[in-house]
């Protein structure tokens, strides 16, 4: 919808009505269609106004209408009638401008901004370009490669950075459309020849091939396969080298591709799934609307090391005030050095005051007394952290909510430890945690909603994708890296190299494929879990097959390459081999394939080929049927909690929509039955059997993704 009134007697002002963010819906494009000929009819109106309700002019195009019966007048023309127009038309932005929001403030003769406002094109984000004439009016606006930048990465840009770059020819720190309305009648009468961007030349840049291919070289290395920002970048050289109506043409064509690919389904998918995880529910039915948090002002950081020092960076930030505990005292030199460096990089790249007076640093954990909540960040180590829960307990004020950075440990084990377990949550952060987009809030049986609400809400406010999980041994994450891992390693027995693998999935959109990313995180990490859980210990002394354990199938290869002392890039080698301790280049390492063939031979091995193909089945299918079990044990509420855990911890690449999302795109049949096959072939590996949950769906007609959840309740209802 739209409103029309007239204000200063001679300015007709519009405005966008569809909260929350005026998105531009049928009904929206329509009421722009009607009121602006009412005001262009109106010989009393000399001007008009364009704004939207509740301080945001427009979030873009209604993403929810998006499909193959979208109705309505199209943007294209409701933006050139208004470009047209014979008196000015003038955008009042507040809030967000953003996609088609921007597009149709293109479209009028000026834009002014308040300083508040954010504008973007972020339509490739969502699988998109922006065919709304956006991407030809830009680049006549701004510039070739100001234009290419914004395009391709979809970046919001500040009021202010848009007045530099000249998207907006005002910015205003009083009332928007009070400015706009003043500015509208100074305007009024004058002339709009040089006021309409279709018509600008776009500004060439010299060497103008050699940009393009610059940028698109570094557009494909960067998208890993998604095609959004590489037809943005044609789309942009359609600007750039076309009269305008050519470059609509083309930008329609590349839009028309795009608009129907299984890409934008999976970025739009993650859009909605990234806001869905916020409306979180336990299984006692307490959630997000029921659930209020505690106020977190001052909260404190135990244990400095590599994921502790990430912690106290991004509470800092966040603007909490830190309490920073280490009990080695070497070891807290260490990471105040770091952690202020980090704090003052980040503040030169924003241009602010480094956050350094927020974090004070102790030895002591009587230090934590006054604080709202605790992570704890010490080794993992059950003993040590049951000792770290049952001192906090003692030390800090009532009501302080525990929390525990653990990665798989049992967090209900930890409740036990202290006298009031509805006050302790999991939040798993990840590794750099100031950097890492993803939170694991994680709940055990006693947990409090309150607890959880509290975490959440810190999470919210650190900027973090925060995901409620139930307590499981891995949590959501971690759990589905294991039968991930562990056909890698499967596959190496059978005839793969680690470059094979990690390339299969490089190529899949991975950021990195798995050996490559366990020697970055380091193949120790690992190789304790699996000590810990009585796996990872040298068998054949004992006459007992090494490749059994606990009665199913094992490999051993990550344990002996750890037992040679290769953890990584750390130490200079792991999976590849680096020029030093410490470097990142991996290269491919003529000892670990001669220590194949040797593992291989001594087991009775025969290397045969392997395709990328079943490189992707088999670790991609074992990880998602992971995750069927994990919704059937109510540990994720729903398929979008998964997707969301691995777009935004684990390098999922984005525009596949995340594991669950992929295997309805493959066909849940699909799925079901390559397990099937490869159970079949290899029936000691218990992760390659098919989950019933799985089954269920297949069973009953492979329902969209968005349904999972109704099948998924009715089965619990069932039990
Ligand atoms: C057969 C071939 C045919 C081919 C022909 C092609 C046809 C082409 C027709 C289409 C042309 C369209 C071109 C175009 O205009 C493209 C676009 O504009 S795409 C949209 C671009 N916009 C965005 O990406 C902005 C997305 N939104 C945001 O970034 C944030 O929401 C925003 C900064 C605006 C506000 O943030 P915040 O305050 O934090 O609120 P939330 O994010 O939580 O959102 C609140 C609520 O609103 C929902 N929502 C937000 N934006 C949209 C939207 N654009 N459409 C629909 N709904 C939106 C959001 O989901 C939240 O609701 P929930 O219920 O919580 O999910
Ligand atoms: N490293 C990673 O990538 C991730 C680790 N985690 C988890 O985070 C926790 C910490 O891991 P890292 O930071 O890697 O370990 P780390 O070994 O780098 O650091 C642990 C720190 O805790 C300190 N410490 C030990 N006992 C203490 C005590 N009683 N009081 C105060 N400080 C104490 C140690 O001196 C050390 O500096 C573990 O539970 C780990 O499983 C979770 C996510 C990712």
């Amino acid at each position: 919808m739209a409103q029309y009134t007239r204000v200063s007697g001679i300015v007709g002002l519009i405005t966008l009505q569809n909260p929350p963010v005026n998105a531009l819906s049928a009904a929206v494009r329509q009421g722009i269609v009607d009121k602006v000929e009412t005001a262009l009819s109106d010989p009393k109106v000399k001007s008009v106004v364009i704004c939207g309700q509740n301080g945001i002019f427009c979030g873009g195009a209604d993403i929810k209408e998006f499909g193959p019966k979208m109705s309505g007048p199209p943007l294209i023309p409701m933006i050139h009638a208004i470009e047209a127009a014979n008196k000015p038309v003038v955008a009042a932005i507040e809030g967000s401008a953003l996609g088609g929001g921007l597009e149709l403030a293109l479209g009028c003769h000026y834009r002014i901004a308040h300083s508040k406002a954010r504008l973007g094109l972020p339509e490739v984000t969502l699988g998109l370009l922006p065919a709304a004439g956006g991407s030809q009016r830009l680049p006549r606006l701004i510039g070739v490669p100001a234009a290419l930048d914004l395009i391709t990465t979809g970046r919001h840009v500040t009021a202010a950075e848009a007045l530099q770059l000249g998207i907006v020819d005002q910015v205003t720190d009083n009332n928007t459309v009070d400015a706009a309305v003043k500015f509208a009648l100074s305007v009024a009468g004058q002339s709009l020849d040089a006021r309409r961007i279709s018509t600008y030349p776009c500004p060439q840049p010299s060497h103008l091939d050699a940009l393009f291919e610059e940028v698109m070289q570094k557009v494909r290395q960067s998208a890993r396969g998604a095609m959004a920002p590489v037809a943005c970048v044609q789309a942009v050289r359609a600007a750039a080298t076309l009269p305008y109506t050519q470059g609509l043409e083309r930008e329609k064509e590349l839009m028309a591709t795009l608009f129907t690919s299984g890409q934008a389904r999976a970025l739009q998918y993650i859009f909605f799934a990234q806001r869905a995880v916020g409306r979180w529910r336990m299984p006692s039915g307490a959630g997000w609307d029921t659930s209020k948090h505690r106020p977190v002002n001052k909260a404190a950081v135990i244990g400095l090391g590599t994921m502790g020092q990430g912690i106290t960076v991004a509470l800092a930030q966040t603007g909490l005030s830190v309490v920073a505990i280490e009990t080695q005292e070497k070891q807290l030199m260490k990471a105040k050095q770091a952690v202020s460096s980090t704090l003052e990089r980040g503040a030169k790249r924003r241009g602010v005051a480094p956050p350094l007076d927020r974090i004070s640093y102790s030895q002591n954990i009587q230090a934590v007394a006054d604080v709202d909540l605790v992570i704890e960040a010490v080794f993992e180590d059950m003993g040590l952290k049951m000792e770290v829960f049952q001192q906090l307990s003692a030390v800090c004020k009532p009501g302080t909510v525990l929390c525990t950075n653990t990665s798989a440990l049992d967090m209900d084990q930890l409740a036990s430890e202290t006298p009031n377990p509805e006050l302790v949550v999991g939040m798993h952060f990840f590794s750099p945690a100031h950097v890492m987009k993803l939170l694991e809030v994680v709940y055990g049986p006693r947990s409090s909603p309150q607890a959880v609400a509290t975490a959440m809400q810190l999470g919210k406010k650190m900027g973090k994708a925060s995901v409620v999980v139930g307590n499981c041994r891995g949590f959501v994450g971690n759990r589905m890296l294991m039968p991930y891992s562990e056909q890698a390693f499967f596959l190496l027995e059978e005839g793969a190299t680690p470059e094979l693998v990690d390339r299969a999935l490089e190529e899949f959109g991975f950021s990195m494929g798995l050996f490559r990313m366990s020697d970055l995180a380091g193949l120790d990490v690992g190789w304790r879990v699996r000590k810990s859980a009585g796996l990872a210990e040298p068998r054949e002394a004992s006459g007992q097959s090494a490749r059994i354990r606990k009665g199913y199938r094992y490999s051993p290869i990550a344990d002996l390459i750890c037992e040679q002392g290769r953890f990584g890039q750390k130490t200079g080698s792991g999976w590849y081999q680096y020029d030093k301790p410490g470097s990142r280049v991996a290269r491919s390492d003529p000892w670990l394939h001669s220590f194949l063939e040797q593992y291989r031979a001594r087991h009775g091995l025969v290397a045969r080929s392997i395709d990328h193909q079943e490189v992707l089945e088999r670790c991609l299918y074992a990880m998602i049927n992971e995750g069927f079990r994990i919704l059937e044990d109510g540990i994720a509420a729903g398929p979008e909690d998964i997707d969301v855990i691995y777009v935004f911890g684990y390098g999922w690449p984005r525009h596949r929509g995340g594991p669950m999302f992929y295997a309805s795109m493959v066909g849940l049949a699909k799925v079901l039955e390559r397990l099937e096959h490869y159970h079949q072939a290899h029936p000691d590996v218990p992760y390659l059997q098919p989950c019933s949950l799985l089954k269920r769906l297949v069973a009953s007609g492979s329902p969209p993704v968005h349904r999972w959840r109704e099948v998924i309740k009715k089965l619990h209802s069932q039990l």
